[in-house]
């Protein structure tokens, strides 16, 4: 006997997915030995708390309006997946930090599996590829490595600097090309030389497609995965065509830097990068061929991982600057005492910058960016303050927690006081990692991030003054209601040199900066 799906008709594929359902609900009864899910809204047959998460605001806005509701650890069911939200510091360290070795998974992206695009670190599932190219990461961007990198940063916001001087309006955008030159600087060492440059732009679409089928709603086969084995003809299966366009655009962007620098590296002529940092450790030991590939994924994952980040967060460094010009002039003040007003502020001024770091640390809190990270998921059942996690339930750490005000009073204020001590020294607050996720998933950039926004803020706030805009427009102080990822509202705002001799300083910089590169 032979079966065609044209011979069944829709009550008998009803019939099998109420069945199905069911015996899932019995099943699930069974493993979880009467212990309850974590609290949660109660759902709809099928569908689930789909209708509970509003689309027209941020998830993490949704999720915190919940948590009140439900309390710091609850659960929503999204079309059968458990999606457990963690709103507390502690619980999220209590099961992403202290029991990783269950809670490091990903869920699958099938759009992304359909593009053969595991080699993405951020969304890659657990497993020998993702524990090689994580390894390379943390080794090649750990802070005595990032110290290697400062005279690439250093370069590339001196450039930053003077595209600031000749056309301040579009400040915006120089942040955006500061952040994608420079990744491709720190991955490869190269030296990218305007926005039209071949490998950022091959790069930046392929992010673009990245992004914009990440998330469940976003191309059909997300959210019903059996859609991958129907005929290409059938009408809906469009993505099948994207996905093939987009395996050949993210093969030939993270293939062809790699090849530029692996020339470079061969000949000795690679300046200082994380991939010479991998090949001179590598000369220690025997290497693979499977952990050539682990660096090509590793560098590959950069600058889709690291790109709009960062640059979010300098959108929201200047947007302080603009609104608030009492916290632009206590930093102004504390970089001309070390600086003089003679020179531009270093790497090493930074221990007598405590104001400034501050400011820098309250930035990345402020306005969190990616303010319910990328989600974990679960590789074992596990049981909870008698709450049971199954295996394979989504784990999302909300931001919430950078926002409560027992450990942040008034916390949409922008106070940099939060990170000084009484006589004025810089305090950490290793509570704001959570803006870098958790356990073995944590942000492998976080360093680089750190010395990035340190020497931009300290540079720009040495030689320029920001204020609110010439036309006297608004400055609105929101992000956009992106899900996974926020950024400020676009917003105008005046950028003038403080002085002739901050002028001096910057053309000066960059002359010398582009005399030490072709010398
Ligand atoms: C403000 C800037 C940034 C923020 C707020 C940020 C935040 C995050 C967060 C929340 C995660 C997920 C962590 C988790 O799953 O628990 C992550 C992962 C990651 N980030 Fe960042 N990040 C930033 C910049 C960067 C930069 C500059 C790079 C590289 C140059 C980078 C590379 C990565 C990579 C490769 C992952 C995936 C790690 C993994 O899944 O194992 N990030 N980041």
């Amino acid at each position: 006997m032979t079966f065609s799906l044209t011979s069944w008709t829709t009550l008998d594929l009803a019939a099998i997915v109420i069945c199905a359902y069911f015996v899932n609900v019995v099943h699930d009864r069974c493993k979880r030995r009467g212990l309850p899910y974590p609290p949660g809204p109660r759902g709809l047959p099928f569908i689930g708390n789909l209708l509970d998460l509003p689309s027209d605001e941020g998830s993490w806005i949704a999720f915190t309006k919940l948590g009140k509701q439900y309390g710091d650890i609850f659960s929503l069911n999204i079309l059968g997946q458990l999606i457990v939200v963690v709103q507390s510091s502690k619980i999220a360290y209590d099961l992403l930090d202290k029991r990783s070795n269950k809670y490091s998974d990903r869920t699958t992206v099938p759009f992304y599996e359909l593009a053969g695009w595991q080699w993405h670190l951020p969304t890659a599932r657990v497993g020998a590829p993702w524990r090689l190219a994580r390894r390379i990461l943390d080794r090649g961007m750990r802070p005595s490595a990032c110290v290697n990198y400062r005279p690439a940063q250093i370069v590339k916001v001196h450039t930053f600097l003077s595209h600031l001087l000749q056309d301040p309006e579009n400040f915006s955008d120089h942040i955006a090309y500061l952040q994608g030159s420079l990744i491709m600087a720190l991955g490869y060492g190269i030296d990218v030389k305007g926005t039209d440059d071949e490998n950022l732009t091959r790069i930046k679409s392929t992010a673009h497609i990245m992004e914009s089928t990440a998330l469940p709603g976003s191309v059909p086969v997300n959210l019903f995965p059996f859609l991958r084995y129907l005929p290409e003809w059938l009408p809906g299966m469009g993505f099948k065509a994207l996905a093939r366009r987009g395996h050949d655009m993210a093969e030939a962007s993270i293939i062809r830097p790699w090849n530029t620098f692996k020339e470079a590296a061969a000949q000795g002529t690679s300046p200082e990068c994380i991939g010479l940092y991998e090949l001179r450790e590598r000369q220690k030991s025997d290497s693979s061929d499977e952990e050539e590939r682990a660096l090509i994924d590793a560098l590959g994952s950069l600058f889709v991982a690291g790109a709009d980040t960062t640059t979010h967060s300098l959108r929201a460094f200047f947007l302080v600057l603009a609104r608030y010009p009492a916290i632009q002039d206590r930093a102004q003040a504390e970089l001309e005492s070390v600086t003089g007003g003679t020179r531009l502020p270093t790497f090493e001024d930074r221990p007598n910058l405590p104001y400034v770091n501050a400011l820098c640390k309250e930035v990345l809190r402020w306005r969190m960016v990616a303010p319910i990270g990328v989600p974990h998921a679960s590789s074992e059942d596990d049981v909870y303050e008698g709450y049971f996690i199954p295996k394979g339930s989504m784990i999302i750490a909300n931001s919430a927690m950078l926002q409560d005000p027992v450990a942040y009073p008034n916390p949409e204020k922008f106070d940099p006081g939060r990170y000084l001590t009484a006589d004025g020294k810089f305090k950490d607050d290793p509570l704001i990692n959570a803006a870098f996720g958790f356990g073995k998933r944590i942000c492998p950039g976080r360093f680089i991030v750190d010395s990035t926004v340190f020497i931009t803020a300290a540079m720009v706030m040495s030689t320029f003054t920001v204020g609110r805009p010439k036309d006297g427009a608004c400055i609105d102080e929101n992000v956009n209601t992106g899900h996974v990822v926020t950024q400020p509202q676009p917003f105008k705002c005046s950028i003038a040199p403080r002085s002739a001799k901050a002028e001096e300083l910057i053309r000066a910089a960059v002359f010398q900066s582009s005399s030490s590169v072709h010398s």
